[in-house]
């Protein structure tokens, strides 16, 4: 068993590529797994797997209520009862109580062996917890696991939010119950708000839908997983992976670079940052100092900036950044930058952002696409899904050319570009990221709760760092920064997996923040 989330030097395989399997996989492998072993024994490795990390998480709870659905997801909680009921047997004051929510007169082979256990073993079965409000020191959520696609209502639904509002501490049986194992999807109506610490042990496979869209935040303070002593066959493709802790950048290796000039660490170049002499009078400077601010930090040899409609109002330079070389994006259009940088476009570059996306289209063959440069492409994006292509298609020329584009839409720019809503991206992220990719031949970054990079061919990576600290304006600046030092610094031939690390590294921010207030967008640079 080893913990996954959250990433930290105890994580016993921390830099594991860790492969997400969905429910078809899942199901797969278990079948194939199920068939090479004695009757029921993946069960009882599953409800000891359990029952051990109950007792590890919480070795004083006297008081244990397992909550369980009426499929193998029960089971493993009708199993982790019988063992729990054992253990605690003799100890005064203990007891081991089971709440089913699912018929028990229908339920599968294993799960109905595990029920057998557990009525042997003189669990208490109860129809509903009785008040006071906290029935027991440890609840385990075993209602659904993989079997849940469908909406949940009536008794099942009041149970559950009454399940995940409750404040005892809560283990969840491979998922938190009302998750979608595929996508992250939350099936009952109500968010999810957890009402105590909660963790999540997941079995056999590592599920995809813990770790983007609501699994992160259903899932709890920690994601641990047990294999049950089952290794996927090759056969078996995954789904996505979860994204390694990144070493990037690599301050070491960049110290050992005696040789190294500005020249050799690659240079980046913003465009974006609107000032308010537009015509619109709408001023976004900020965000693409914050992205070449990051940039820099990251280690890129060289920075540049190239604002908007700035030939009025063009500071001289930014007095937390002196570095940064500050100019006009016609500046930048009129050298050969475009071609020689990575470029980085559309932080804060509001309206403006449509009068230069098209040279830089035609003309970076290392491109960022951030913020309003998405919003900017709209139906030209959609153009490049257009086959054969329009003659002149800036999408089948950079394709052609084997350029690099990057995209990095929140839901809602990806919801534009898709032509759908931030609900429809966000029930199915992992798709939403992959059709985009194949539709423009570029690289998605899928932003959010477990960020998801996609390339047109290849199963997605999915980010496992970061928290809810990054919630703030201008984060999504500092990434497309990062993005485009860890592109500038070549080495980047597996794409995704570079963009992953700048992902991860931009995750890792928050992560050594101990700050009592929450970072802003720069103190995550500082
Ligand atoms: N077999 C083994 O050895 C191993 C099994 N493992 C464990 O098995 C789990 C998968 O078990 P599973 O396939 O039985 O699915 P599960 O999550 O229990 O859900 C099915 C139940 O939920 C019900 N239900 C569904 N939707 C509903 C809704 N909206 N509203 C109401 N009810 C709804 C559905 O009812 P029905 O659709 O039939 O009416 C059925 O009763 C997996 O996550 C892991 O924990 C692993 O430990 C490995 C070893
Ligand atoms: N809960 C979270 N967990 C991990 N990353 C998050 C979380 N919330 C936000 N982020 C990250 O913060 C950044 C926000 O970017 P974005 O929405 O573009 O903001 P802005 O445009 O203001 O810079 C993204 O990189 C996103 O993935």
């Amino acid at each position: 068993m080893e913990r996954i989330v959250p990433i930290g030097n105890g994580t016993k395989g921390a830099a594991r590529r860790w492969p997400l399997y969905g429910s078809a996989a899942s199901r797969a492998i278990e079948r194939q797994a199920a068939e090479g072993l004695p009757p029921h024994a993946l069960m009882q490795r599953a409800g000891q797997a359990v029952a051990r990390l109950a007792r590890a998480w919480r070795p004083h709870a006297r008081r244990v209520l397992v909550v369980t659905g009426g499929g193998n997801n029960g089971g493993d909680g009708w199993l982790a009862a019988a063992l729990l009921q054992r253990h605690l047997r003799g100890i005064p004051g203990a007891s081991v109580q089971v709440w089913p929510l699912g018929p028990t007169a229908r339920m599968p082979d294993d799960a109905r062996w595990a029920w057998a256990e557990a009525r042997a073993a003189g669990v208490d079965v109860i129809e509903a917890p009785t008040p006071p409000a906290t029935p027991a020191d440890l609840i385990i959520d075993a209602v659904f696991g993989l079997g849940l696609s469908r909406p949940v209502d009536g008794p099942a639904r009041d149970a559950l939010r009454w399940l995940h509002g409750c404040p005892v501490p809560t283990l969840c049986v491979d998922l938190a119950s009302g998750l979608d194992a595929d996508t992250g999807h939350w099936w009952i109506d109500a968010p999810p708000q957890p009402g105590g610490p909660r963790i999540t042990l997941s079995l056999l496979t590592l599920k995809s839908g813990l770790f983007t869209g609501l699994g992160r935040a259903c899932a709890g303070e920690a994601i641990w997983f047990d294999d049950l002593g089952v290794a996927p066959a090759p056969q078996h493709a995954p789904d996505a992976w979860l994204a390694t802790p990144s070493r990037w950048p690599d301050v070491p290796a960049l110290r050992r670079a005696h040789a190294s000039h500005k020249g050799s660490r690659g240079d980046v170049v913003v465009v974006g940052g609107q000032l308010p002499s537009a015509s619109d009078g709408v001023g976004m400077a900020g965000a693409a100092v914050l992205a070449a601010r990051a940039a820099l930090r990251a280690g890129a040899g060289r920075v540049y900036v190239g604002l908007l409609n700035g030939e009025a109002t063009l500071p001289p330079w930014d007095g937390g950044q002196p570095a940064l070389m500050l100019r006009t994006a016609q500046a930048v259009l009129a050298s050969a930058l475009p071609e020689q940088a990575v470029v980085v476009a559309g932080c804060g570059g509001g309206a403006s952002m449509a009068e230069v996306l098209p040279a830089l289209l035609a003309r970076a063959p290392r491109l960022v696409l951030d913020a309003d440069a998405l919003n900017a492409l709209g139906p030209a994006a959609r153009e490049g899904a257009r086959s054969p292509a329009a003659p002149g298609d800036p999408w089948a020329l950079r394709r052609a050319a084997g350029w690099r584009t990057v995209l990095t839409p929140h839901p809602l720019e990806a919801a534009r570009l898709l032509g759908t809503d931030v609900a429809g991206v966000q029930a199915d992220r992992l798709g939403a990221a992959r059709a985009l990719a194949h539709r423009l031949g570029a690289t998605i970054v899928l932003k959010g709760s477990g960020t998801v990079i996609a390339a047109p061919d290849g199963a997605p990576i999915v980010n496992a760092s970061g928290d809810g600290l990054l919630a703030s304006a201008g984060t999504g600046d500092v990434l497309a920064g990062l993005i485009g030092a860890r592109l500038a610094h070549g080495d980047a031939n597996d794409l995704p997996a570079a963009i992953a690390e700048a992902v991860a590294a931009h995750g890792g921010l928050t992560q050594r923040w101990t700050g009592a207030w929450p970072p802003t967008a720069t103190d995550l640079l500082d």
